[in-house]
């Protein structure tokens, strides 16, 4: 069973599709990327999953459950994080979690709510007003409202956008957390070198419809037309070495430029060969390392397609 699944999911607004026959598949227990320009459509497919706006056309799945007719169900089984989450401001974190706590009848609340407080980190504040809330304090209360019920799948909508590094951080590893506890997260995300820190599958989506969706690992090595990158850094560097790491079989590219040699070859092991060629011919290797493919390049390639990959 999949954690999400849709088939030919739609909404139009007028003229306008918003979401155009959207086919999604979320691994129960992933964290799933969900990407795309401003626009795309990600905030109307996560209104449509949660049940606040009706799709035009197609169906959804939420842990096998039919959004249109099991929204109860839905209910007791996921967390959702807004994009703005709203709260009732004069009354203190605590008391807001109290309040959403007894609406999901969450057994236990008290320990509960102490608990999630200290996992968000706002112990301290806990009985300060939320209108006296930082943006950061108030994700977190967001955070630890959508977890009050041990949801089984967490939808999260941009969750760390306008955050400090340290509050980035903490959701992050808060999230982290969570997969250990099983539990499958569906984020947008407009900040990718964090959604390539934690994601396991990503799935972009363009002017509503799904352009790409994969594994992380199979889609920045897909995009990169599946070469491994190396840097080697010499203090003798100069564009003389770059016909002998171009001669190796295997390799694709070298460039030298500020006394480092950018290599692109089929094979990691190529490095080595690469390494004992140059160290013959008297360059000094002082490192040599793996350049990873960013998800930033992956998705702004794919975006910058026409085509669609799925
Ligand atoms: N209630 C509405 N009425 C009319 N058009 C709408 C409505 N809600 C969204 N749209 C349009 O649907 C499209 C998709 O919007 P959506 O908010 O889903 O994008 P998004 O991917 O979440 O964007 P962002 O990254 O900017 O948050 C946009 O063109 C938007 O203007």
């Amino acid at each position: 069973m999949k954690a999400i699944e849709t088939h030919g999911l739609t909404k139009d607004y007028g003229k306008l599709k918003a979401v155009n026959g959207l086919d999604l598949k979320v691994n129960e227990g992933s964290i799933y990327g969900f990407l795309g320009p401003n626009g795309a459509g990600k905030s109307t497919t996560i209104n449509m999953l949660m049940g606040f706006i009706r799709p035009t056309e197609g169906t959804a799945t939420i842990m096998g459950y039919d959004i249109s007719s099991r929204h109860n169900e839905i209910s007791n089984i996921t967390g959702y994080l807004p994009e703005r989450p709203a709260f009732y401001e004069n009354m203190t974190g605590f008391k807001n979690m109290s309040y959403f706590g007894k609406l999901l009848k969450v057994p236990d609340l008290q320990p509960r709510i102490a608990e999630l407080i200290k996992t968000v980190g706002l112990e301290g504040r806990e009985n300060d007003r939320v209108r006296t809330y930082s943006h950061g304090m108030r994700q977190r209360l967001g955070i630890a409202i959508s977890l009050l019920g041990n949801p089984k799948l967490l939808i999260l909508d941009e969750p760390t956008t306008g955050l400090d590094p340290q509050g980035s951080h903490d959701i992050r590893k808060i999230i982290k957390e969570l997969k250990n506890d099983k539990v499958t997260i569906f984020l947008s995300s407009h900040i990718l070198h964090e959604v390539q820190e934690i994601c396991d599958e990503v799935g972009i989506i363009k002017n509503g419809r799904l352009i790409v969706e994969k594994p992380m690992d199979n889609f920045l090595r897909s995009t990169g037309g599946n070469l491994h990158m190396i840097e080697i850094i010499a203090p003798n560097m100069d564009a003389s070495y770059s016909g002998i790491a171009g001669n190796i079989s295997g390799v694709q590219k070298v460039t030298v430029d500020d006394g480092r040699m950018s290599v692109m070859m089929e094979r990691p092991e190529i490095a080595e060969e690469i390494n004992i060629a140059l160290i013959g011919a008297g360059c000094r290797v002082r490192s040599i390392t793996e350049v990873k493919p960013t998800l930033e390049d992956a998705f702004l390639k794919v975006v910058s397609e026409e085509h669609a990959e799925v």
